[in-house]
């Protein structure tokens, strides 16, 4: 087996909506990078969602779907269908794109437990395979809790790939900052595996904070973090939490993080403090990689807001590195975790490990995933 066309399907922690992009790979240092895509949920399904996260407090064993979660569950899946039927239609007369080998496919996470080895992706593997006609490889966390890991982050081996196949990448050690909801960090050596790990809120308090406060669904541009200050004391408040002295790996559900720190603060002076916590979280994990990288490049959402990058910027200049964004590195950093799991997928069909020691904790490098056929007959493991 030599390259395959896959597209990766993400909905991440922000619950924002359905990142998708092409990717053809050979699952190892082969990466070209195709067109990329985004279907935002409407506000009330983004309520639908967070209200599963309470649903979802309630499953012991990962295939309990309590209360809306079945039902949300096949309507996220649907979602994805009717996503990937839109994508694959503006797809259809590129030569290049056009035509697509598998899916694969991330879900929604509405519960992290990795102290448990507890991880659930609502997202029925078989369905989308039904209505897209295309073999899914989805439920890609669990057999990495089942050697021992956090399940999570794994678009570290994607984030190694890339490092190693960009001329913006000169030396290394480079470090990939993906501000998602949650954000995580990886160090990717010149060889060997990469070191990995989640480094604490990026967007998921600012989201909520401007939800609750302003009435509107994000931070556009930082613009109401603008108009206000930092609050040091309230900045320290979280960053003394004793999720920062951790060393990796360590991973994180959306809701370890509460808004509870930020609660006197006025509109814009929260999310003003809320941006400089996830920036000075992100620079706090320094002390936990094996060395000072020179070089961060930054994807996610989180990029967008000029005040987690700035602040980010400041603070990686005292350590003397440079921060670069995905776009000035020659990548698309809204479609970076949608490349990592048409790549992850690739390397599942393959048996590639997924998952190394040093990024979530596994006993030893392992695939992982589940693959539905097109047919709806019941998928195998990876
Ligand atoms: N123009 C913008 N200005 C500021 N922030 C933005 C902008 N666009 C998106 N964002 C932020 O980025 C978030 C989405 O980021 P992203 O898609 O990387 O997260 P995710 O994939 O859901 O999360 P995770 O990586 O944790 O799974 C939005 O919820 C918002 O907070
Ligand atoms: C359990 C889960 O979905 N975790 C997400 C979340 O969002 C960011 C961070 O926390 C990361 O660990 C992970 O996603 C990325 C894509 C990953 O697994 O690499």
């Amino acid at each position: 087996m030599s390259e395959l066309c896959a597209i990766g399907l993400m909905s991440g922690t922000s619950m924002d909506g359905i990142d998708l992009a092409v990717l053809r790979t050979d699952g190892e240092n082969a990466v070209e990078r195709g067109p990329s895509f985004f279907v935002p949920y409407e506000a009330a399904f983004r309520r639908r969602i967070e209200a599963g996260l309470e649903d979802a407090k309630r499953i012991d064993k990962r295939d309990e779907r309590p209360g809306d979660l079945a039902a949300l569950e096949r309507n996220i899946t649907l979602r994805h269908a009717e996503a990937v039927a839109t994508f694959r239609a503006k797809l259809r007369d590129d030569a290049r794109w056009g035509r697509s080998d598998l899916i694969g496919f991330h879900g929604q996470t509405v519960l992290h437990r990795p102290h448990v080895g507890l991880t659930v992706q609502l997202g029925d593997g078989p369905l989308l395979a039904g209505k897209t006609g295309l073999p899914v490889v989805y439920d890609m966390r669990a057999n990495d809790m089942v050697h021992g890991g956090q399940g999570a982050p794994l678009v570290p081996a994607y984030h190694a790939a890339l490092a190693r196949a960009l001329p913006a990448v000169a030396s290394f050690p480079v470090v990939f900052v993906n501000i998602g909801g949650i954000s995580n960090i990886t160090f990717v050596p010149e060889k060997g595996d990469p070191v990995a790990f989640d480094t604490g809120p990026g967007n998921a308090l600012i989201d909520r904070w401007v939800q609750r406060e302003g009435g509107v669904p994000f931070d556009a541009g930082g613009a109401i973090a603008s108009e206000g200050g930092v609050s040091r004391p309230v900045v320290e408040r979280y960053l003394e939490k004793s999720f920062f002295k951790l060393p990796g790996p360590k991973s994180l559900d959306r809701n370890d993080f509460t808004l509870a720190e930020a609660e006197d603060l006025a509109l814009a002076d929260g999310a003003r403090t809320l941006a400089a916590v996830s920036a000075e979280a992100i620079l706090k994990s320094v002390k936990h990689l094996p060395q000072s990288p020179k070089l961060w490049i930054v994807c996610g959402g989180g990029r967008k807001n000029p005040h987690i990058v700035g602040d980010l910027r400041e603070g990686a200049a005292r350590l003397g590195a440079e921060v670069m964004l995905a776009e000035d590195a020659g990548l698309d950093g809204d479609a970076t975790e949608a490349e990592a799991w048409a790549y992850l997928a690739v390397r599942a069909l393959k048996g590639l490990p997924l998952t190394f020691p040093a990024t979530t904790g596994c006993r030893e490098a392992v695939s992982g995933g589940v693959i539905a056929r097109a047919d709806g007959l019941p998928g195998r493991s990876a």
